[in-house]
């Protein structure tokens, strides 16, 4: 049978002492996907990380990692992760702690140069890690987790502590992993702008549970988009709009014309149409998907 979720959870709770961190909890991360796991701090992200790589025990539900009940040796096999800051050996080089980690984990350490090109430290690969930025030593710790060609990598915040061109560098790899590779990636974030720039998939972690979970593209078509129109007289705008459309429209003014809420983008042209005939000048007009923050909120009006 074809695996469908490389990560699925069913139900877990977690609680330490009377903080309840995970309450039946569900999530599914399809295979080949990029899924971004958010929630605020204290969410119960790192929680839930740490249950699938069997570092801590759920008081109550079950998990399968690539089709395989709980996380066993076997499986572990065939994940790569980052928990936490990265753990690496400041006094070595980038190359000899790659090569520890292969003999450790026997490894071919054939594969050190194919790790090291995906994160673009080829050439670094001589210098010390106490002498690498916090960027680079990222980098280093997923070529470390690339090692032994995971079929998943479980990836906690691996952002944090960036400056922003770092983390664009991280987000550019994460996106560009499963084109590169047969893989499946878990990567937590507080940032919902950043999940939104490199997930294919994200689950939203608030209360111990999901409040959202989805293929971000087709969360995205299914929320409402609005179409913001720049003009003079917006107040005459509206009423020749109300007047044609009706209640079917939902038009409120805003500081520099209009908006014509939760709209189809083809509903764009005959409503400028309107506008010019009645003799309104458009000076600019932008339809707009939401983001995933616009997503969010929208959900969670009540
Ligand atoms: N071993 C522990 N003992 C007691 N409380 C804990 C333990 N581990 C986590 N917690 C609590 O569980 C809650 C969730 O923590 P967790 O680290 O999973 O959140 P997170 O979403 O990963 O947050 P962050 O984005 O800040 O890393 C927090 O209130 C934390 O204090």
């Amino acid at each position: 049978m074809v695996m469908k979720h490389a990560i699925e959870v069913s139900n877990i709770s977690k609680s330490f002492k009377n903080i309840q961190v995970l309450n039946q909890l569900n999530m599914h991360v399809p295979v080949g996907s990029v899924y971004g796991f958010l929630g605020n701090n204290g969410a119960g992200k790192s929680t839930l990380i740490r249950i699938l790589m069997g570092l801590i025990k759920q008081q109550s539900g079950e998990f399968s990692i690539l089709g395989t009940k709980g996380v066993t040796l076997h499986s572990k096999q065939k994940i790569g992760c980052i928990i936490d800051s990265p753990c690496l050996y400041a006094n070595l080089t980038i190359d000899e702690f790659l090569s520890l980690s292969c003999t450790l984990k026997q490894y071919p350490k054939t594969q050190i140069n194919r790790v090291l090109e995906i994160v673009s430290l080829t050439g670094s690969r001589s210098r010390l890690i106490s002498q690498c930025s916090l960027g680079m030593k990222q980098r280093t710790a997923l070529a470390n987790a690339l090692l032994g060609e995971p079929q998943l990598l479980i990836l906690d915040e691996p952002t944090n502590g960036l400056d922003p061109e770092g983390m664009e560098e991280i987000r550019e790899l994460i996106r560009w992993l499963p084109s590169q590779m047969i893989v499946s990636v878990l990567v937590s974030s507080h940032l919902l702008d950043e999940v939104e720039k490199m997930a294919t998939h994200v689950g939203v972690l608030k209360d111990g549970g999901l409040v959202l979970e989805g293929e971000l593209s087709k969360l995205c078509k299914n929320a409402q988009s609005d179409l913001s129109v720049c003009i003079n007289s917006p107040k005459k705008a509206i009423k020749i709009l109300n007047q044609k459309f009706g209640h079917k429209l939902e038009v409120v003014l805003t500081s520099d014309g209009l908006k014509v809420k939760n709209i189809e983008l083809t509903e764009a042209p005959p409503i400028h149409r309107i506008l010019v005939n009645s003799g309104i000048d458009i000076f600019q007009s932008r339809y707009c998907t939401p983001s995933l923050e616009t997503i969010f909120h929208q959900q969670h009006k009540d």
